[in-house]
Protein backbone atom coordinates (compact mmCIF):
# COMPACT_ATOMS: atom_id res chain seq x y z
CA UNK A 1 0.00 0.00 0.00
CA UNK A 2 1.58 3.65 -1.10
CA UNK A 3 0.38 5.85 1.62
CA UNK A 4 2.40 9.08 3.02
CA UNK A 5 0.79 9.08 6.10
CA UNK A 6 1.21 4.92 7.00
CA UNK A 7 2.56 4.51 10.80
CA UNK A 8 1.32 8.36 11.51
CA UNK A 9 -2.13 8.14 11.41
CA UNK A 10 -3.86 5.77 14.31
CA UNK A 11 -5.22 3.69 10.98
CA UNK A 12 -2.54 1.44 9.76
CA UNK A 13 1.10 0.28 10.88
CA UNK A 14 3.64 -1.48 8.54
CA UNK A 15 4.57 -3.68 11.24
CA UNK A 16 0.70 -5.46 11.24
CA UNK A 17 1.65 -8.05 8.46
CA UNK A 18 -0.88 -11.04 7.23
CA UNK A 19 2.42 -13.46 8.47
CA UNK A 20 2.83 -11.89 11.81
CA UNK A 21 -1.08 -12.98 12.63
CA UNK A 22 -1.01 -15.75 11.11
CA UNK A 23 1.44 -16.44 13.31
CA UNK A 24 -0.15 -14.91 16.50
CA UNK A 25 -3.25 -16.98 15.63
CA UNK A 26 -1.95 -20.08 15.26
CA UNK A 27 0.15 -19.58 18.82
CA UNK A 28 -3.12 -18.62 20.56
CA UNK A 29 -5.20 -21.14 19.40
CA UNK A 30 -3.21 -23.92 19.32
CA UNK A 31 -4.38 -24.40 15.64
CA UNK A 32 -1.61 -27.05 14.62
CA UNK A 33 -2.66 -29.38 17.13
CA UNK A 34 -6.51 -28.88 16.85
CA UNK A 35 -6.63 -30.80 13.75
CA UNK A 36 -8.94 -28.61 11.84
CA UNK A 37 -8.35 -27.52 8.14
CA UNK A 38 -7.33 -23.89 8.30
CA UNK A 39 -8.20 -21.30 5.60
CA UNK A 40 -6.47 -17.60 5.09
CA UNK A 41 -8.32 -15.14 3.27
CA UNK A 42 -5.71 -12.51 2.02
CA UNK A 43 -7.61 -9.51 1.40
CA UNK A 44 -6.19 -6.82 -1.50
CA UNK A 45 -3.65 -4.38 0.26
CA UNK A 46 -5.49 -1.47 -0.78
CA UNK A 47 -8.87 -0.40 -1.78
CA UNK A 48 -11.01 -2.58 -0.24
CA UNK A 49 -12.64 -0.46 2.85
CA UNK A 50 -16.13 -0.04 2.56
CA UNK A 51 -16.75 2.02 5.09
CA UNK A 52 -14.82 5.26 7.11
CA UNK A 53 -14.66 7.91 9.51
CA UNK A 54 -12.85 11.48 9.19
CA UNK A 55 -12.83 14.35 11.33
CA UNK A 56 -12.73 17.70 9.37
CA UNK A 57 -9.61 19.39 9.61
CA UNK A 58 -9.42 23.46 8.82
CA UNK A 59 -6.38 25.66 7.77
CA UNK A 60 -6.53 29.01 7.18
CA UNK A 61 -4.61 31.07 4.43
CA UNK A 62 -2.84 33.25 6.55
CA UNK A 63 -2.61 35.85 3.60
CA UNK A 64 -6.17 37.48 3.94
CA UNK A 65 -8.04 35.18 6.61
CA UNK A 66 -10.99 37.87 6.41
CA UNK A 67 -11.96 36.43 3.20
CA UNK A 68 -10.68 33.47 2.18
CA UNK A 69 -12.56 30.28 3.58
CA UNK A 70 -10.19 27.85 5.46
CA UNK A 71 -8.99 25.08 3.58
CA UNK A 72 -10.39 21.93 4.44
CA UNK A 73 -9.16 18.48 4.95
CA UNK A 74 -10.20 15.12 6.64
CA UNK A 75 -8.29 14.29 9.75
CA UNK A 76 -7.52 11.33 11.31
CA UNK A 77 -5.70 10.84 15.21
CA UNK A 78 -2.08 10.63 15.37
CA UNK A 79 -0.91 7.27 16.01
CA UNK A 80 0.01 7.54 19.58
CA UNK A 81 -0.95 11.00 20.08
CA UNK A 82 -3.44 13.69 21.18
CA UNK A 83 -3.74 15.16 18.17
CA UNK A 84 -5.04 15.14 14.67
CA UNK A 85 -3.25 14.95 11.01
CA UNK A 86 -4.59 15.97 7.22
CA UNK A 87 -5.46 12.73 5.25
CA UNK A 88 -5.11 13.98 1.76
CA UNK A 89 -6.37 10.59 0.75
CA UNK A 90 -7.10 6.98 2.48
CA UNK A 91 -6.45 4.39 -0.16
CA UNK A 92 -7.66 1.26 1.74
CA UNK A 93 -11.27 2.88 0.72
CA UNK A 94 -12.84 1.41 -2.14
CA UNK A 95 -11.60 3.46 -5.20
CA UNK A 96 -15.26 4.93 -5.64
CA UNK A 97 -14.99 6.50 -2.39
CA UNK A 98 -11.36 7.92 -2.78
CA UNK A 99 -13.00 9.56 -5.70
CA UNK A 100 -15.45 10.87 -4.92
CA UNK A 101 -14.02 12.37 -1.60
CA UNK A 102 -11.24 14.15 -3.67
CA UNK A 103 -14.22 15.40 -5.42
CA UNK A 104 -16.25 16.31 -2.45
CA UNK A 105 -13.66 18.68 -0.24
CA UNK A 106 -13.01 21.74 -3.16
CA UNK A 107 -16.93 21.68 -3.35
CA UNK A 108 -17.59 21.75 0.73
CA UNK A 109 -14.55 24.49 0.77
CA UNK A 110 -16.14 26.41 -1.68
CA UNK A 111 -19.73 26.63 0.22
CA UNK A 112 -19.82 29.09 3.26
CA UNK A 113 -23.01 26.91 3.76
CA UNK A 114 -21.62 23.58 3.15
CA UNK A 115 -18.69 24.11 4.82
CA UNK A 116 -19.79 26.05 8.30
CA UNK A 117 -20.20 23.72 11.14
CA UNK A 118 -19.24 20.64 9.49
CA UNK A 119 -17.64 18.64 12.10
CA UNK A 120 -17.17 14.96 10.92
CA UNK A 121 -17.58 13.06 7.21
CA UNK A 122 -18.54 9.60 7.12
CA UNK A 123 -18.42 6.98 3.77
CA UNK A 124 -19.77 4.02 2.93
CA UNK A 125 -19.60 2.27 -0.64
CA UNK A 126 -20.46 -1.08 -1.97
CA UNK A 127 -19.19 -3.05 -4.79
CA UNK A 128 -22.09 -3.58 -7.51
CA UNK A 129 -21.46 -5.13 -10.34
CA UNK A 130 -23.32 -6.83 -12.83
CA UNK A 131 -22.74 -10.64 -13.19
CA UNK A 132 -20.15 -11.10 -15.96
CA UNK A 133 -18.00 -8.41 -14.09
CA UNK A 134 -17.89 -10.24 -10.66
CA UNK A 135 -15.52 -12.94 -10.23
CA UNK A 136 -17.26 -16.08 -10.42
CA UNK A 137 -15.48 -18.33 -7.88
CA UNK A 138 -12.59 -17.69 -5.28
CA UNK A 139 -9.14 -18.04 -6.45
CA UNK A 140 -7.19 -21.26 -6.42
CA UNK A 141 -6.49 -21.52 -3.09
CA UNK A 142 -2.44 -22.45 -2.52
CA UNK A 143 -0.84 -24.44 0.18
CA UNK A 144 0.28 -22.53 3.06
CA UNK A 145 4.37 -22.65 3.97
CA UNK A 146 4.55 -19.78 6.15
CA UNK A 147 4.49 -22.15 8.99
CA UNK A 148 5.20 -25.91 9.61
CA UNK A 149 4.17 -28.35 6.81
CA UNK A 150 1.77 -30.53 9.30
CA UNK A 151 -0.47 -26.99 9.05
CA UNK A 152 -3.13 -27.84 6.49
CA UNK A 153 -3.47 -24.67 5.96
CA UNK A 154 -4.74 -23.15 2.51
CA UNK A 155 -4.55 -19.79 1.32
CA UNK A 156 -6.53 -17.62 -1.24
CA UNK A 157 -5.02 -14.70 -2.37
CA UNK A 158 -8.25 -12.51 -2.91
CA UNK A 159 -7.13 -9.45 -6.05
CA UNK A 160 -8.79 -6.34 -6.47
CA UNK A 161 -11.79 -6.29 -8.90
CA UNK A 162 -10.56 -5.28 -12.43
CA UNK A 163 -13.39 -3.34 -13.25
CA UNK A 164 -14.89 -1.63 -10.35
CA UNK A 165 -17.81 0.33 -9.79
CA UNK A 166 -19.79 1.44 -6.66
CA UNK A 167 -22.69 3.07 -4.91
CA UNK A 168 -21.65 5.99 -2.51
CA UNK A 169 -23.04 7.20 0.38
CA UNK A 170 -21.38 10.07 2.10
CA UNK A 171 -22.94 11.41 5.48
CA UNK A 172 -22.20 15.18 6.28
CA UNK A 173 -22.40 15.74 10.25
CA UNK A 174 -23.34 19.04 11.76
CA UNK A 175 -23.12 20.88 14.61
CA UNK A 176 -25.69 23.61 13.10
CA UNK A 177 -29.50 23.54 12.27
CA UNK A 178 -29.91 22.71 8.78
CA UNK A 179 -32.31 25.10 7.28
CA UNK A 180 -33.74 25.49 4.18
CA UNK A 181 -30.80 27.61 2.61
CA UNK A 182 -28.61 24.66 3.48
CA UNK A 183 -30.96 22.06 2.42
CA UNK A 184 -31.20 23.92 -1.62
CA UNK A 185 -27.00 23.79 -1.29
CA UNK A 186 -27.34 20.04 -0.52
CA UNK A 187 -29.27 18.96 -2.92
CA UNK A 188 -27.25 20.26 -6.07
CA UNK A 189 -24.30 17.92 -4.26
CA UNK A 190 -25.25 14.41 -5.09
CA UNK A 191 -25.26 15.71 -9.53
CA UNK A 192 -22.29 17.86 -8.69
CA UNK A 193 -20.06 14.98 -7.47
CA UNK A 194 -21.33 12.53 -9.43
CA UNK A 195 -20.65 14.88 -12.85
CA UNK A 196 -16.61 15.11 -11.18
CA UNK A 197 -16.03 11.59 -10.17
CA UNK A 198 -17.82 10.52 -14.45
CA UNK A 199 -14.93 13.14 -15.62
CA UNK A 200 -12.35 11.53 -13.66
CA UNK A 201 -13.24 7.92 -14.04
CA UNK A 202 -16.23 6.81 -16.09
CA UNK A 203 -18.86 4.34 -14.80
CA UNK A 204 -16.89 3.65 -11.34
CA UNK A 205 -19.31 5.86 -9.27
CA UNK A 206 -22.74 4.10 -10.05
CA UNK A 207 -25.45 6.64 -7.22
CA UNK A 208 -24.60 9.13 -5.19
CA UNK A 209 -26.32 9.88 -1.60
CA UNK A 210 -25.58 12.49 0.58
CA UNK A 211 -27.20 12.44 4.27
CA UNK A 212 -26.42 15.75 6.36
CA UNK A 213 -26.83 14.79 9.76
CA UNK A 214 -27.34 17.61 12.62
CA UNK A 215 -29.12 16.88 16.20
CA UNK A 216 -32.35 15.17 15.67
CA UNK A 217 -32.12 16.40 11.83
CA UNK A 218 -31.59 13.74 8.82
CA UNK A 219 -31.34 14.99 5.10
CA UNK A 220 -31.20 12.65 2.37
CA UNK A 221 -30.82 13.64 -0.64
CA UNK A 222 -29.69 11.51 -4.16
CA UNK A 223 -29.00 12.01 -8.07
CA UNK A 224 -31.94 9.69 -8.57
CA UNK A 225 -35.71 9.94 -7.41
CA UNK A 226 -36.02 7.10 -4.63
CA UNK A 227 -38.73 5.71 -2.57
CA UNK A 228 -37.83 7.38 0.49
CA UNK A 229 -37.75 4.28 2.72
CA UNK A 230 -34.39 3.42 0.88
CA UNK A 231 -33.18 6.91 -0.01
CA UNK A 232 -30.05 6.44 2.97
CA UNK A 233 -29.15 3.17 1.83
CA UNK A 234 -26.74 1.78 -1.35
CA UNK A 235 -27.30 -1.59 -3.31
CA UNK A 236 -24.31 -4.11 -2.91
CA UNK A 237 -23.56 -7.13 -4.84
CA UNK A 238 -22.13 -9.99 -3.18
CA UNK A 239 -20.88 -12.93 -5.13
CA UNK A 240 -21.47 -15.61 -2.75
CA UNK A 241 -20.22 -19.06 -4.02
CA UNK A 242 -21.14 -18.35 -7.99
CA UNK A 243 -24.32 -16.85 -6.97
CA UNK A 244 -25.07 -13.24 -6.96
CA UNK A 245 -26.84 -11.66 -3.65
CA UNK A 246 -28.42 -7.82 -3.15
CA UNK A 247 -28.69 -5.86 -0.55
CA UNK A 248 -29.18 -2.86 0.56
CA UNK A 249 -27.13 -1.61 2.96
CA UNK A 250 -28.08 1.13 5.30
CA UNK A 251 -26.31 4.72 6.49
CA UNK A 252 -25.29 4.31 9.52
CA UNK A 253 -25.78 0.54 9.93
CA UNK A 254 -23.28 -1.64 11.10
CA UNK A 255 -22.26 -3.82 7.65
CA UNK A 256 -18.88 -5.86 7.20
CA UNK A 257 -15.83 -2.99 6.58
CA UNK A 258 -13.86 -5.17 4.00
CA UNK A 259 -15.94 -5.66 0.51
CA UNK A 260 -13.95 -8.04 -0.18
CA UNK A 261 -13.90 -10.47 2.90
CA UNK A 262 -17.39 -10.18 3.44
CA UNK A 263 -18.00 -12.35 -0.01
CA UNK A 264 -15.23 -14.29 1.15
CA UNK A 265 -16.67 -14.82 4.54
CA UNK A 266 -19.83 -15.58 3.24
CA UNK A 267 -18.56 -18.16 0.76
CA UNK A 268 -16.89 -19.75 3.51
CA UNK A 269 -20.06 -20.49 5.45
CA UNK A 270 -21.82 -21.50 2.80
CA UNK A 271 -19.51 -24.25 1.12
CA UNK A 272 -18.36 -25.21 4.58
CA UNK A 273 -22.32 -26.33 5.49
CA UNK A 274 -22.62 -27.97 2.37
CA UNK A 275 -21.92 -31.63 3.83
CA UNK A 276 -23.81 -31.37 7.17
CA UNK A 277 -27.24 -32.56 7.75
CA UNK A 278 -29.01 -29.11 7.20
CA UNK A 279 -32.57 -28.81 8.55
CA UNK A 280 -33.55 -25.10 9.99
CA UNK A 281 -31.09 -22.15 10.98
CA UNK A 282 -31.08 -19.74 13.99
CA UNK A 283 -28.87 -16.64 13.34
CA UNK A 284 -28.54 -14.47 16.73
CA UNK A 285 -26.48 -11.17 16.45
CA UNK A 286 -27.62 -10.69 12.47
CA UNK A 287 -27.18 -7.04 11.34
CA UNK A 288 -28.83 -6.57 8.18
CA UNK A 289 -29.17 -10.07 7.35
CA UNK A 290 -25.58 -10.40 5.68
CA UNK A 291 -25.43 -14.14 6.58
CA UNK A 292 -28.78 -15.53 6.74
CA UNK A 293 -29.71 -13.95 2.70
CA UNK A 294 -26.52 -15.75 1.15
CA UNK A 295 -27.26 -19.14 3.59
CA UNK A 296 -30.70 -19.43 3.42
CA UNK A 297 -31.32 -21.91 0.85
CA UNK A 298 -29.30 -24.46 2.23
CA UNK A 299 -31.76 -24.22 4.75
CA UNK A 300 -35.59 -24.95 5.20
CA UNK A 301 -36.31 -22.19 7.21
CA UNK A 302 -34.13 -19.35 8.68
CA UNK A 303 -34.92 -17.66 12.44
CA UNK A 304 -32.61 -14.45 12.33
CA UNK A 305 -32.91 -11.87 15.15
CA UNK A 306 -31.00 -9.03 16.01
CA UNK A 307 -31.17 -6.44 18.39
CA UNK A 308 -31.65 -3.13 16.47
CA UNK A 309 -34.84 -2.04 15.35
CA UNK A 310 -33.91 -0.38 11.82
CA UNK A 311 -31.31 -3.50 11.31
CA UNK A 312 -33.81 -6.11 12.07
CA UNK A 313 -36.89 -4.77 9.55
CA UNK A 314 -33.86 -4.17 6.85
CA UNK A 315 -33.56 -7.96 7.03
CA UNK A 316 -37.06 -8.76 5.68
CA UNK A 317 -36.04 -6.22 3.10
CA UNK A 318 -32.62 -7.76 1.56
CA UNK A 319 -35.11 -11.44 1.72
CA UNK A 320 -37.68 -9.86 -0.30
CA UNK A 321 -35.26 -8.06 -2.70
CA UNK A 322 -33.15 -11.37 -3.13
CA UNK A 323 -36.70 -13.17 -3.82
CA UNK A 324 -36.08 -15.46 -0.35
CA UNK A 325 -39.30 -16.52 1.61
CA UNK A 326 -38.05 -18.77 4.35
CA UNK A 327 -36.37 -16.06 6.49
CA UNK A 328 -38.24 -14.67 9.66
CA UNK A 329 -36.71 -11.79 11.07
CA UNK A 330 -37.32 -10.70 14.77
CA UNK A 331 -36.26 -7.74 16.80
CA UNK A 332 -34.42 -9.88 19.76
CA UNK A 333 -31.85 -9.85 21.37
CA UNK A 334 -29.75 -12.54 21.99
CA UNK A 335 -30.36 -13.15 25.60
CA UNK A 336 -34.04 -12.68 24.30
CA UNK A 337 -34.11 -14.65 21.93
CA UNK A 338 -32.73 -17.60 24.48
CA UNK A 339 -35.83 -16.61 26.96
CA UNK A 340 -37.99 -16.77 23.68
CA UNK A 341 -36.97 -20.24 22.26
CA UNK A 342 -36.24 -22.18 26.00
CA UNK A 343 -39.85 -20.76 26.32
CA UNK A 344 -39.05 -18.77 29.60
CA UNK A 345 -40.74 -15.95 28.15
CA UNK A 346 -43.00 -14.93 25.65
CA UNK A 347 -42.60 -11.90 23.34
CA UNK A 348 -44.95 -9.81 21.69
CA UNK A 349 -42.62 -9.26 19.18
CA UNK A 350 -42.67 -13.02 18.29
CA UNK A 351 -47.16 -13.16 17.82
CA UNK A 352 -47.47 -14.44 14.63
CA UNK A 353 -44.15 -16.56 14.54
CA UNK A 354 -45.13 -20.27 15.39
CA UNK A 355 -41.03 -20.92 17.01
CA UNK A 356 -41.96 -24.56 18.06
CA UNK A 357 -41.96 -25.03 14.14
CA UNK A 358 -38.55 -24.59 14.14
CA UNK A 359 -36.43 -27.82 13.86
CA UNK A 360 -32.67 -25.59 14.04
CA UNK A 361 -29.64 -27.97 13.19
CA UNK A 362 -27.38 -24.74 12.63
CA UNK A 363 -26.69 -21.63 14.62
CA UNK A 364 -24.51 -18.64 13.42
CA UNK A 365 -23.51 -16.05 15.55
CA UNK A 366 -21.46 -13.10 15.11
CA UNK A 367 -21.63 -11.69 18.22
CA UNK A 368 -19.93 -7.58 18.98
CA UNK A 369 -15.94 -7.59 19.91
CA UNK A 370 -17.35 -9.06 23.69
CA UNK A 371 -18.30 -11.86 22.65
CA UNK A 372 -20.78 -14.66 23.99
CA UNK A 373 -19.39 -14.27 27.93
CA UNK A 374 -22.54 -15.81 29.32
CA UNK A 375 -22.53 -19.05 30.81
CA UNK A 376 -26.25 -19.68 30.51
CA UNK A 377 -26.06 -18.61 26.59
CA UNK A 378 -22.57 -20.32 25.68
CA UNK A 379 -24.92 -23.60 27.00
CA UNK A 380 -27.61 -22.61 25.14
CA UNK A 381 -25.24 -22.60 22.08
CA UNK A 382 -23.66 -25.71 23.12
CA UNK A 383 -26.87 -27.11 22.69
CA UNK A 384 -26.78 -27.19 18.90
CA UNK A 385 -25.82 -29.52 15.98
CA UNK A 386 -23.31 -27.47 14.31
CA UNK A 387 -22.11 -23.68 15.15
CA UNK A 388 -20.85 -21.13 12.64
CA UNK A 389 -18.64 -18.64 14.93
CA UNK A 390 -17.84 -15.34 13.30
CA UNK A 391 -15.38 -13.43 15.74
CA UNK A 392 -13.81 -10.04 15.45
CA UNK A 393 -11.84 -10.32 18.61
CA UNK A 394 -9.55 -13.69 19.48
CA UNK A 395 -9.14 -12.98 22.96
CA UNK A 396 -13.31 -13.41 23.69
CA UNK A 397 -13.58 -15.95 21.06
CA UNK A 398 -10.70 -18.08 23.12
CA UNK A 399 -12.72 -17.47 26.21
CA UNK A 400 -16.03 -19.21 24.57
CA UNK A 401 -14.14 -21.67 23.02
CA UNK A 402 -12.97 -23.05 26.23
CA UNK A 403 -16.91 -23.89 26.31
CA UNK A 404 -17.88 -24.75 23.86
CA UNK A 405 -14.88 -27.45 22.45
CA UNK A 406 -16.37 -29.27 25.83
CA UNK A 407 -19.36 -30.72 23.47
CA UNK A 408 -18.56 -29.47 20.14
CA UNK A 409 -14.97 -29.60 17.49
CA UNK A 410 -13.94 -27.30 15.21
CA UNK A 411 -13.87 -28.70 11.92
CA UNK A 412 -12.61 -25.84 10.16
CA UNK A 413 -10.63 -22.47 11.19
CA UNK A 414 -10.63 -19.08 9.13
CA UNK A 415 -8.62 -16.16 9.32
CA UNK A 416 -10.08 -13.46 7.26
CA UNK A 417 -7.77 -10.44 6.57
CA UNK A 418 -10.71 -7.79 7.34
CA UNK A 419 -8.46 -5.20 8.55
CA UNK A 420 -5.23 -5.16 6.75
CA UNK A 421 -2.67 -3.13 8.35
CA UNK A 422 -3.78 -2.97 11.24
CA UNK A 423 -3.52 -5.89 14.39
CA UNK A 424 -7.36 -6.90 13.64
CA UNK A 425 -8.24 -10.43 13.32
CA UNK A 426 -11.94 -11.69 11.81
CA UNK A 427 -12.40 -15.70 12.02
CA UNK A 428 -14.83 -17.66 11.32
CA UNK A 429 -15.23 -21.38 12.92
CA UNK A 430 -16.98 -24.15 12.15
CA UNK A 431 -18.05 -26.54 15.23
CA UNK A 432 -19.59 -29.89 15.26
CA UNK A 433 -21.27 -31.48 18.02
CA UNK A 434 -18.88 -34.09 19.17
CA UNK A 435 -20.70 -37.96 19.03
C1 LIG B 1 -20.54 -7.90 14.35
S1 LIG B 1 -22.17 -7.34 13.94
C2 LIG B 1 -22.68 -8.66 12.90
C3 LIG B 1 -23.75 -8.34 11.91
C4 LIG B 1 -23.96 -9.31 10.77
N1 LIG B 1 -23.65 -10.67 11.10
C5 LIG B 1 -23.17 -8.89 9.53
O1 LIG B 1 -22.41 -9.70 8.99
O2 LIG B 1 -23.34 -7.75 9.06
C6 LIG B 1 -22.98 -7.61 15.43
C7 LIG B 1 -24.47 -7.29 15.42
O3 LIG B 1 -24.99 -7.63 16.70
C8 LIG B 1 -25.94 -6.66 17.09
N2 LIG B 1 -26.01 -6.73 18.56
C9 LIG B 1 -25.23 -6.12 19.48
N3 LIG B 1 -25.56 -6.49 20.72
C10 LIG B 1 -26.59 -7.37 20.60
C11 LIG B 1 -27.37 -8.10 21.53
N4 LIG B 1 -27.16 -8.01 22.84
N5 LIG B 1 -28.31 -8.92 21.05
C12 LIG B 1 -28.54 -9.04 19.73
N6 LIG B 1 -27.84 -8.35 18.77
C13 LIG B 1 -26.88 -7.52 19.22
C14 LIG B 1 -25.44 -5.36 16.51
O4 LIG B 1 -26.50 -4.45 16.32
C15 LIG B 1 -24.83 -5.84 15.18
O5 LIG B 1 -25.78 -5.76 14.13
Amino acid sequence: MVCSVVDICGGCERSNTLESKVRELYECFNIGALGSRFHLYASPDSGYRARGEFRIYRESSGVDSTNALPSLYLSMSAKGKNSRIKIQNCPILLPALQSVLQALLPLLQHSNILSQKLYAIEVLGSRFSTQEHLPQSLPKPTAMTWLDSSSQGLCYAIEPDEWQCSDVAITLIYHKRLDSTYEQAARELPCALKALCEQAVPKMVREITIVARSKNQKLCFRDSIMDSSVQDCITDVVQVCGKPYFYLRKEGQFCQPNAYMNACMLSFAKSMIQAHKRVDLLEMYGGDGNFSIALAECFNKVLVTEVVKTASAHISRNALLNNITNITSVRLSGAETMSALSGEREFYRLKGVDISSFNFSHILIDPPRSGIGDGAMLAFIAGFSYIIYISCNPASLLKDLQVLLQTHSIENFALFDQFPHTHHKECALILRKQA
